[in-house]
């Protein structure tokens, strides 16, 4: 199968077992998705809104002052030509005042009556109602991330909780008996690399991964494969396994899923590394997919199996928009592996407009990954000379990380 057709069967497998929305409080719904766009609830702002300190005035000067008005106060209408009400900044600007004149550009006279000039300028001294939102205009579609900014304009527009998807719950499972959970490797053992990575990259996906969630290695035998990933499957609605995706003497993987009644939606990428890369739906107890993403072993190709099929597939459970890619120059040629779409580590340049491929890329090493920001793409029967224009398949990295 075709690496772009397989992360589109990827994301609209997701899409279609996407649950209803459920409400959260403001403060909990960060980096939750949006189930229902977000409509101002009111005018915002709600109401004429002093932006000084000052004096709200009517007709010409001196004014009398009549009254105060400070913010979350109301103050009744200025009624009378010739009369101000002293006001703060976030306060309701009563009705009849005509202008504003700050504290500081103001006097008194003798009679305590206030005198001074309204500033002219383009911003105005007051906000008018709906000048950010009229009520019920729609500020954000459905579908899109939550984080403190959407937070902070719900909180403004009167949301207590925001209508949300769930996030997904992750496990994984580790297989191969050759693999060490601590020490050093040697005499034919290696560490476990992806055990202690992958819940890091599904995290930030927007799955949740229960530290009990994680388990391995799990005995290279097909009962011990059966009921592993059972357990999971119970419990998550995504299951990664890592390893075991080929047809060696104890690669299990196949023969289990064929065990569960398990569908294939992708079996094998034309992608370089890591096409021995699966997906599959299994169908939960609750009626409910739930899904199972095999990543080979080679820690490589098992981040770039993540990146390929579970990153779009958690977009879409989400409810978020498919991953669009952008394009940056190479500043080196990057060869083309035939029939197959080559993911070549890179570097993104300070400006994010081009990338270098670094080294170190094999697929059992983890050096390259841990020293790039993602990959060049360079798609079946292609390859790509210094200054050509290349889809990037970034990694999910946090601002500040690989500066
Ligand atoms: N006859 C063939 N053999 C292999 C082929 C092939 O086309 N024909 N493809 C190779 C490629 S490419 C890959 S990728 C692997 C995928 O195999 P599996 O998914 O079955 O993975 P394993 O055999 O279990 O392991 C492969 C390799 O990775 C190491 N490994 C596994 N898990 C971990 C881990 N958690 N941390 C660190 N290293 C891990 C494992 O020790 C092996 O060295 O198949 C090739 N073979
Ligand atoms: O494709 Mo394997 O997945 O090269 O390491």
């Amino acid at each position: 199968m075709d690496w772009e057709e397989a992360r589109r069967l990827a994301y609209e497998a997701g899409r279609a077992a996407i649950g209803p929305g459920e409400p959260v409080a403001l403060p909990d719904a960060d980096g939750r998705t949006l189930a229902e766009p977000l409509r101002a609830l009111t005018d915002l702002p709600a109401f004429p809104t002093s932006s000084i300190d000052g004096w709200a005035v009517r007709g010409p000067k001196p004014w009398r002052p009549v009254g105060r008005v400070l913010a979350g106060g109301v103050a009744p209408p200025l009624t009378e030509d010739g009369t101000c009400v002293e006001i703060a900044t976030g306060a309701m600007v009563p009705a009849g005042a005509d202008a504003l004149v700050r504290i500081e550009a103001s006097t008194r006279d003798g009679d305590g009556r206030v005198l001074g000039e309204p500033r002219v300028g383009p911003v105005p001294e007051w906000r008018l109602p709906g000048e950010e939102a009229t009520k019920d205009e729609e500020l954000l579609p459905v579908g899109s991330a939550v984080d403190p900014a959407v937070i902070g304009v719900a909180a403004t527009c009167g949301y207590e909780s925001l209508s949300v998807h769930r996030r997904p719950r992750a496990g994984l499972l580790v297989f191969g008996d050759e693999l060490l959970t601590g020490g050093i490797p040697g005499a034919g053992r290696v560490r476990d690399s992806l055990g202690p990575q992958v819940p890091g990259w599904l995290r930030r996906y927007g799955a949740t991964v229960d530290p009990s969630a994680v388990a391995g290695p799990v005995q290279d035998t097909l009962e011990a494969h059966l009921s592993a990933v059972r357990g999971a499957l119970a419990e998550a609605d995504l299951v990664c396994t890592t390893g075991g995706t080929m047809h060696g003497p104890v690669d299990h993987l196949h023969p289990a899923l064929t065990e569960l009644g398990a569908e294939y939606l992708v079996n094998t990428v034309a992608v370089r590394p890591g096409f021995p890369m699966l997906l599959a739906r299994v169908p939960g107890p609750d009626g409910r997919p739930r899904f199972l993403a095999g990543l080979p072993g080679n820690p490589q190709s098992a981040v770039i199996a993540l990146i390929t099929l579970v990153a779009p597939l958690l977009a879409g459970l989400q409810g978020r928009p498919a991953p669009v890619l952008p394009t940056v120059e190479t500043t080196d040629k990057v060869r083309g592996r035939g029939g197959d779409t080559h993911l070549a580590l890179a570097r993104l340049g300070h400006d994010g407009r081009s990338a270098t491929p670094v080294g170190h890329v094999g697929s059992a090493m983890l050096r390259g990954l841990s020293n790039a920001h993602g990959f060049l793409v360079v798609r079946p029967g292609t390859e790509a000379a210094a200054g050509d224009l290349l889809p990037f398949l970034p990694l999910p990295l946090l601002t500040g990380e690989r500066p």
